[in-house]
């Protein structure tokens, strides 16, 4: 078969079907499947008042870092304490840890995308790594110190934040089936020995 051949085969194959030969509407956009992921992360923090996650993404739209707030390495998530006025000695910030966990020499010129507006600690470390926008989903206690200090160094620095929005209706939803675990057969009690034990 010739290439021209080939060509008119598919296009009535196309036709055949046309619901499936259209492309599908309303996909993720960009913003939405990077914040998604970033709201994705903040679900592995253990923290049980407040669930940060945070993800940077270079200007070739891939992903090149994610984290969320948790205890640093090495230290137990069971054994430190996740009290209110004891963890802030301890946790690592989801916005130090997507920087972090970089898998780039860099993030210089990158995109932020993160659950929470970052606290003043967390700006001084996006400031420094080149970070150049910011894109946050709440800014929920404005009139803290630290996120004044934080806004301030922002504009200082001229990095760019903006609060993500989107025009979607309906709720991002992840929908992971989950299928049970395969129960084990009950044994039968006339099952001969020699198989009782069998990992087979
Ligand atoms: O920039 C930030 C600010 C806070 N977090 C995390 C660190 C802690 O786990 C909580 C703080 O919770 P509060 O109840 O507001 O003290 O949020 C972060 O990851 N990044
Ligand atoms: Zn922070």
């Amino acid at each position: 078969m010739d290439i021209n051949n080939l060509t008119a085969k598919m296009s009535l194959e196309d036709g055949a079907s046309p619901a499936k030969s259209r492309k599908r509407e309303g996909c993720l956009k960009w913003e939405e499947f990077f914040m998604a992921n970033a709201v994705l992360a903040a679900q592995r923090s253990k923290d049980p008042e407040c669930q940060v996650g945070a993800c940077i993404v270079n200007s070739a739209k891939r992903i090149v870092g994610v984290g969320y707030n948790g205890m640093p390495n090495g230290c137990s998530d069971d054994i430190f304490e996740w009290k209110k006025d004891l963890k802030q000695l301890y946790v690592c910030h989801a916005e130090m840890n997507a920087i972090l966990n970089k898998n780039v020499i860099d993030v210089k010129g990158c995109d932020l995308y993160v659950t929470r507006f970052p606290c003043n600690e967390c700006a001084k470390v996006i400031i420094q790594s080149g970070i150049s926008t910011i894109y946050f989903l709440e800014d929920k206690h404005p009139e803290r110190q630290m996120y004044v200090a934080a806004k301030k160094m922002f504009v200082a620095a001229g990095v760019a934040v903006r609060q993500f929005t989107t025009d979607r209706k309906e709720n991002i939803e992840i929908r992971l089936r989950i299928s049970p675990k395969p129960q084990p057969e009950p044994q039968s009690e006339s099952q001969p020995e020699s198989q009782a034990g069998s990992t087979a």
